[in-house]
């Protein structure tokens, strides 16, 4: 390998680091900002990423209260949850893990919760705001794709920046952040023909199609910056991204590891929306 490693682990810290600070400070100021985190079943993965969620709180000085809700919970128990929690004033965030079991509508649980308390910003309006590009609580991995960008030293504006994947929780949002930080954007899906033309213009190529080591070097222009936003758990329990690192390290230029990459900025964008969500509601920002 002989590509620069782009560090979210390091970036993170630096940012919790900030966010820590702002936290004495506004707990001088009475405001202490509240973190409520549901997770519904027993999903091992989730379960790792909820208590990850609770021990980002400890750390930075948030309160945060996490409910562990059995599958069996129905959808109303649910809303009915949700319901409580926007109206709790010591609660500024509200998070839903994903995915919820099969007999709960996400969208419905989306929807109810109070768009100024969204820190996921997966609600229908913050996703509007974004798309206009007014001010809106972001979603947290593709702010912490473009956040990862920039606080490595790398230039967004004027490059051409190809996206693999469509989703609306990673594709089509990063795509829309790249855009505003005036990067020239092409999407490409499975049902894309000739993907590699495309990718192999790319300055900076982000991958999130959800398939293990997807991308080879066949598919990346030398020197080309790579974000890896997959995440595939294999037989063997090991984690792999949709990039073959491998493979593209030797041709590509700064690249994000699987784990280490862009994983590690998902809570952290996570912490800074509650902040942000919670200076807004108590008229701070
Ligand atoms: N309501 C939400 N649900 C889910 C989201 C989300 O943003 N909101 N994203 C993912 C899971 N996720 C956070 O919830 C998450 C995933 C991965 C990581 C992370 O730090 N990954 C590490 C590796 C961890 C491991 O070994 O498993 C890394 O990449 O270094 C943090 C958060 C789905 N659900």
């Amino acid at each position: 390998m002989s590509a620069p490693l782009i560090n979210g682990k390091q970036v993170s810290e630096e940012i919790r680091g900030a966010l820590r600070e702002e936290v004495e400070r506004l707990m001088k100021q009475g405001l202490t900002p509240g973190l409520a985190v549901v997770l519904v079943g027993e999903d091992p993965a989730s379960q790792v990423y909820v208590r990850n969620k609770e021990k980002a709180c400890q750390d930075l000085g948030y309160y945060s209260e996490v409910h562990r809700l059995p599958a069996a919970t129905s959808q109303e128990e649910l809303l009915a949850l949700v319901d409580k929690l926007n109206n709790q004033n010591n609660i500024h965030g509200i998070l839903v893990q994903l995915p919820l079991p099969k007999h709960i509508d996400e969208k419905s649980v989306i929807d109810a919760i109070a768009v100024e308390k969204d820190v996921d910003g997966f609600h229908p309006v913050n996703v509007g705001n974004l798309v206009i590009g007014d001010d809106s609580l972001l979603p947290c991995t593709p702010a912490g794709v473009i956040e990862l960008i920039k606080r490595t030293g790398i230039e967004i504006a004027g490059k051409h920046a190809v996206v693999i994947g469509r989703s609306n929780i990673v594709g089509k949002p990063v795509s829309l952040l790249l855009q505003r930080e005036n990067a020239t954007v092409t999407m490409c899906h499975s049902r894309t023909a000739n993907m590699k033309e495309l990718t192999k213009q790319a300055d900076i190529l982000v991958v999130a199609i959800g398939r293990a080591n997807f991308v080879d070097a066949s598919y990346v222009k030398p020197g080309a910056v790579v974000i890896d936003v997959g995440m595939n758990r294999l037989d063997t329990g090991k984690l792999a991204g949709d990039v073959d690192f491998a493979s593209v390290s030797e041709v590509s230029g700064p690249i994000t590891p699987v784990p280490g990459g862009v994983g590690p900025m998902t809570i952290t964008m996570l912490m800074q929306n509650t902040l942000i969500a919670a200076k807004r509601l108590k008229g701070l920002a």
